[in-house]
């Protein structure tokens, strides 16, 4: 111990505090800030919504992807303003690497589709549910991790693949009780505001950073969207031209403002004329002030919002036809969604649509004296090994605690394994839902 270390007694001499090598310094037992632990409850809340997830994906075909949670930090550097970018949890490793913890995943499966190259048949339906990082301030208390849904359709141009994106989270929410009078879908596509962009002779460049501003509407004051426009170099007329069409409410005025040639106007069309084949015309809605906030969307856009406004969005995707392209990929069209676990289950709360979940045992074994030990160890491996499960007592504890522990994790059957029984080789079962209870040959239970 350093002197610094040494306490100084009351004597005012230095003495070193006795040498106590192995008592850890007291740890802290609580995660890391922002992050959160699952103990057995939480997990299967989590199991739940994410079992949902997979069945979704599985449902509609989707192929399980995952990468690492580790990346390089190029990965994410895009220079236009993105909140992601700000908030990337980034540092130099051991290698004097930079790298960083995903904040998100499409990049990764962006990497992962243009390292595959031409061995991958398109079209691509991949999905992944992973944990997402971000380090931003304590100060706003926020998690700085989450897990993430990720459905993501590579290889195919038209808005047929947006359709089934959405149609997929309609599903999803079906299945878990939510209906389109909770959720709904606010659609756009980036192209109404390419076009009046473009309209302007405003530079392609500047495309993804304008709807990175245009994203922090309603969140930011209309003053500072309009000051960080004007740093993009845009002039006051096009911002005014940019502010209107996004108060546009609906795709027959769009039409009037753009006229009917553009993508715009067709993609949303047949998106909508879609929708109504799919069966959930009533969860979508076409919304022009729909931007997203990552720079790389080129077409559709959309977001799951609350109907009641309290929560903020549920999910969000759109079409991001040059992402991979640069990667250094080839120009393959893409589009895809992230769906996170936390506003889901704010919402199920408010819904009063949190499932309950209890642990689920199909027997508990004990025996009821010491040397009987082996003997229930033996009924638990027969048991187990025709696919039962069996939680087994390990130390001698009165048939009070086992009642106790058996309700506890909800046990279906208590299997006792007593001295005069096992001479006959029998057992004792007791059904602990019905109380019915009965003696059985070992080699009978089943
Ligand atoms: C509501 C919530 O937890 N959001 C959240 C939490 N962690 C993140 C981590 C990375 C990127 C986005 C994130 C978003």
């Amino acid at each position: 111990l350093s002197t610094d270390n040494a306490r100084t007694g009351r004597s005012g001499s230095i003495s070193s505090p006795p040498v106590q090598p192995d008592i850890a310094q007291k740890i802290d037992i609580n995660p890391p800030k922002g992050t959160r632990d699952f103990p057995p409850e939480d997990m299967r809340l989590r199991n739940w919504l994410f079992n949902n997830f997979k069945e979704v994906s599985q449902l509609y075909g989707f192929e399980e992807v995952d990468f690492p949670v580790l990346e390089s930090e190029a990965l994410f550097i895009r220079k236009a303003g993105e909140e992601i970018r700000e908030q990337l949890y980034c540092f130099e490793d051991r290698g004097n690497r930079r790298v960083a913890l995903r904040p998100e995943l499409t990049p990764s499966l962006a990497r992962l589709v243009i390292q595959k190259g031409k061995s991958l048949p398109l079209p691509l339906k991949w999905f992944a549910v992973g944990q997402c990082w971000r380090y931003e301030r304590m100060t706003r208390g926020r998690r700085r991790e989450h897990y993430q849904w990720n459905m993501d359709i590579i290889g195919v141009p038209d808005v047929t693949a947006e359709a089934e994106l959405i149609s997929s989270i309609v599903t999803f929410f079906k299945r878990i009780g939510i209906t389109a009078s909770d959720v709904g879908f606010k659609v756009s596509s980036r192209k109404v505001l390419q076009e009046v962009l473009r309209g302007y002779s405003v530079p392609d460049h500047l495309f993804g950073r304008v709807c990175v501003i245009i994203d922090k509407m309603e969140k930011i004051p209309i003053d500072d969207i309009k000051k960080e426009l004007r740093s993009a170099e845009l002039s006051e007329e096009v911002i005014e031209e940019l502010l209107q069409v996004l108060s546009v409410k609906s795709l027959e005025k769009l039409e009037e403002k753009l006229g009917t040639v553009g993508e715009a106007l067709v993609d949303l069309k047949q998106l909508f004329s879609l929708a109504e084949k799919y069966g959930y015309a009533d969860w979508i809605q076409f919304d022009a002030s729909v931007v997203r906030g990552l720079a790389y969307y080129t077409g559709i856009v959309f977001e799951g919002f609350d109907r009641e406004g309290k929560l903020r969005a549920i999910c969000g995707g759109g079409r991001y036809d040059h992402l991979l392209s640069t990667f250094g990929g080839d120009d393959i069209p893409a589009c895809g969604f992230g769906f996170g676990d936390a506003v889901i289950v704010e919402l199920l709360k408010e819904k009063g649509l949190l499932p309950e979940l209890s642990p689920q045992v199909e027997n508990i074994v004990c025996s009821l004296d010491q040397d009987l030990r082996g003997a229930a160890a033996a009924v638990a491996r027969i048991l187990r090994q025709r696919g039962q499960s069996v939680d087994l007592v390990l130390e001698n504890k009165p048939l009070k605690w086992v009642f106790k522990r058996a309700a506890r994790i909800n046990a279906q059957r208590l299997i006792l394994v007593g001295s005069a029984e096992w001479q006959k080789g029998m057992v004792g079962v007791k059904i602990l839902t019905s109380g019915e209870q009965y003696e059985v040959k070992v080699d009978e239970l089943e």
